[in-house]
């Protein structure tokens, strides 16, 4: 039935404020009247239609991604939207395209790594959106391994000029988003040859494709990779290939400073402002072809990665909690097995085995909410230090991004699957959403950093951690915890080459600091004020749940070294098993509380009202293969087939 509200017996048994929580999740009051205004503004604008995408060809679905994205910049520009409306609009728009990588990477570089005239000449382009930029670092032969890249950069002091070349197949830059055939620019990394010696691996600003006809420029041999995993989803994005020929680029277009951190944002009314900085040395070539090196750490040369890494985290939530979103909602809509006397039969949300697959995904989903809010704190905190010339805490920001990015999008990427199964069969269709938003999420668990490779990022931190305990540099903030695991001093391995042999093993030790951070800071965000009733014990619930989960999840290792005993990992049993009956009549209350739009969710099973298996079946009508009652090749094919005339059809 239309307008009726399936789940509104489920509403109405939830036990706290949900306006509250809604705000809670948003962030403040603001940031969801924001969210709240721009997700209906998007889901009422047919220009931002999204439903067909999974039955549109490449190229249609190309193209209407680019009618997408200039319609969003005019909507941008004609309703003077502010910089966080229109991130918002950008994240309600939900398509993957090459204004991300515009926005996301290639901007924040010049902020991170450009000099002040390199910054002056560049973003008031790259902001009108005259220039599009793209990210070129990952190379067919090396992505993982930055020091690896083997295109070159060589310095020509005769005409002041640098010479960017490809020197090998693996050399070609491969995986860049919006390079196949949208950007004009790109920020290519490259090994950097002054006076014939490598001085590492920089970032130079190369124009990729004509202002006027968009044709290459001479020395590039430029296009897309082809389709990638899923159908729809991420093939909206061009992530393209590249290959230079001795392309002379101007001494000033390499990125020459390191140091520099500023805020990576775009001012409201799209002109440049540029904050006062406090000078610090830069990596230079010199027109007399001298290499000057940078005073401070190399590592800011990856800088860009740092914030992208912390847009990740944040983002996490975002693609969980919509899954998470619509699992809850079909689960409590779904009825299988249980029926008494001829009544309904029972919701599989009440089913425990469902509750024990969804709640602590649902749990999951808050608490990356709470450590990518505190992760943009971190981040905001470490860029200011950086200003004043304080890098003390790069390594632990780093630490943190690395890990939690990882961790975050990996946990993501596994709950959404998670969710496709517990929608059942219908969870397999595209119109659930599921498929679609795995194909989307999945490849964040490589892109900016492998998960793995991070991980033992984290691994190496930690362990440098290890080996400084006892001496007189004690360890603070997020590990500050190990100075009460100091008899870890005492623990000797006889294994060989120790870090690479013990690897796998140190990942989980890098995983499990991961949780311990996601949980402290879910912790601390429930030592702060929470108004709205009920929302706080709710979240305590949800706590607990991670918490938990975790503990149950890894129980072996928490009994093999120790500590806990059996009695207590009985006890934490029983407890989740209590936590989710108390979760449970206000789960769709939780899912309401992100405060999605149908538009957004894109699912039939997640529907507001519930109403979903009126949908489903209008929906199937609408396939392309059903505009005709018997298909094309039914004369070729089917019909042979049955007369048994296939042996002398021409196939
Ligand atoms: C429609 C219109 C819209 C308009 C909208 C307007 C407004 C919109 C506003 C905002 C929009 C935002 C949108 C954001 C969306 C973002 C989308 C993103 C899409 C993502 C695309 C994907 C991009 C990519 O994938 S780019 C390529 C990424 N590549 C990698 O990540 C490579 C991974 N490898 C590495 O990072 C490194 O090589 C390494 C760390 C693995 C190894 O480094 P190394 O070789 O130097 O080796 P070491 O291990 O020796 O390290 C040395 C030393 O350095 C330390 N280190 C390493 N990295 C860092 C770092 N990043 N920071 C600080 N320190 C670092 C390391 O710990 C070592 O330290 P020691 O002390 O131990 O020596
Ligand atoms: C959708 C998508 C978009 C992308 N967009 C961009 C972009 O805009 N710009 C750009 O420059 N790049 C982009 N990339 C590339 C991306 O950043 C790389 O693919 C990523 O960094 C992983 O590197 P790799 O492909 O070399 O993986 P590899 O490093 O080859 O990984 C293969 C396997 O080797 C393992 N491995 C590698 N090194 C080690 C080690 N030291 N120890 C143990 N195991 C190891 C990994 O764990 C993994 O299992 C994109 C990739 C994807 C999928």
């Amino acid at each position: 039935m239309e307008g009726v509200d399936h789940l509104a017996h489920e509403r109405n048994k939830s036990e706290f404020d949900v306006d509250a929580m809604k705000i809670v999740w948003a962030g403040s009051p603001h940031a969801f009247v924001v969210s709240d205004r721009i997700s209906k503004l998007v889901a009422s604008d047919p220009g931002f239609r999204k439903d067909n995408r999974s039955t549109l060809s490449r190229k249609e679905l190309f193209k209407n991604t680019l009618r997408k994205a200039a319609y969003a910049w005019k909507t941008i520009i004609d309703l003077h939207l502010s910089e966080e409306e229109a991130a918002k609009l950008r994240f309600y728009v939900d398509e993957p395209a090459f204004t991300d990588v515009h926005w996301g990477m290639f901007i924040p570089a010049i902020k991170g790594q450009g000099t002040e005239e390199q910054q002056q000449k560049w973003l008031p382009l790259a902001y009108k959106m005259q220039i599009i930029g793209c990210y070129a670092q990952t190379e067919l032969g090396h992505g993982s391994n930055v020091q690896g890249l083997e295109t070159t950069a060589t310095f020509d002091p005769q005409t002041d000029e640098f010479i960017i070349h490809s020197p090998t197949l693996t050399s070609s830059k491969w995986w860049p988003g919006g390079l196949g055939k949208v950007a004009t620019h790109a920020i290519a990394y490259a090994l950097l040859i002054v006076g014939g010696r490598e001085q590492g691996v920089h970032g130079f600003i190369v124009q990729l494709r004509s202002l006027e006809d968009h044709s290459p420029l001479p020395g590039m041999t430029v296009g897309d990779i082809g389709m990638k995993f899923g159908n729809g989803a991420y093939n909206a994005m061009d992530n393209g290939v590249l290959r230079f020929d001795h392309v002379r680029i101007p001494r000033n277009q390499m990125l020459m400073r390191c140091a520099q951190y500023t805020c990576l944002c775009m001012p409201s009314d799209a002109k440049l402002i540029l904050e006062p900085c406090i000078l610090i040395r830069v990596s230079q070539v010199t027109c007399e072809g001298k290499y000057k090196q940078s005073d401070v750490p190399r590592q800011l040369v990856y800088g860009a990665m740092l914030y992208v890494r912390q847009t990740i985290v944040a983002d996490a939530s975002c693609a969980l909690s919509r899954a998470v979103c619509i699992a809850t909602r079909y689960s409590a809509v779904r009825r299988q097995f249980g029926s008494q006397n001829g009544g309904p039969e029972t919701q599989v949300i009440d089913y425990k085995t469902q509750q024990s697959r969804l709640f602590p995904l649902l749990a999951s989903a808050y608490a990356f909410r709470f450590v990518g809010e505190w992760l943009k704190w971190l981040y905001a905190d470490v860029t200011q230090r950086l200003q004043a010339n304080d890098f003390s805490t790069l390594p632990e920001a780093h630490a943190c991004t690395a890990g939690l990015k990882s961790l975050t999008t990996t946990a993501t990427a596994d709950g959404i699957e998670e969710c496709r199964k517990l929608c059942g069969g219908h969870g397999y269709l595209c119109s659930s959403g599921l498929p679609e938003l795995f194909a989307v999420y999945v490849p964040a668990c490589t892109y900016e950093g492998e998960n793995t490779v991070l991980l033992l990022q984290v691994a190496r931190f930690l362990m440098k951690t290890v080996s400084q305990l006892g001496s007189s540099k004690k360890p603070v903030g997020t590990i500050a915890y190990m100075t009460r695991v100091e008899h870890l001093m005492q623990c000797r391995c006889g294994v060989q080459r120790g870090f690479a042999e013990l690897s796998a093993d140190l990942v989980e030790a890098a995983v499990a600091h991961c949780q311990l951070l996601v949980v402290s800071k879910f912790i601390e965000k429930l030592q702060q004020e929470i108004p709205g009733k009920g929302v706080k014990q709710q979240l305590e619930v949800l706590c607990n749940i991670y918490a938990l989960f975790l503990l149950h999840k890894h129980q072996g290792d928490f009994l093999s070294t120790g500590c806990i005993t059996p009695k207590h990992a009985a006890l934490a049993n029983d407890e989740l098993r209590s936590l989710y009956s108390q979760v449970r009549p206000n789960a769709i209350a939780l899912v309401d509380a992100f405060n999605y739009t149908d538009h957004y969710l894109g699912s039939i099973l997640g529907c507001y009202d519930g109403n979903v298996y009126p949908k489903l079946y209008e929906a199937a009508w609408k396939d392309p293969l059903n505009e005709s009652v018997v298909p094309d090749g039914y004369h070729q094919y089917i019909r042979p087939l049955l007369k048994q005339e296939i042996r002398t059809a021409r196939l």
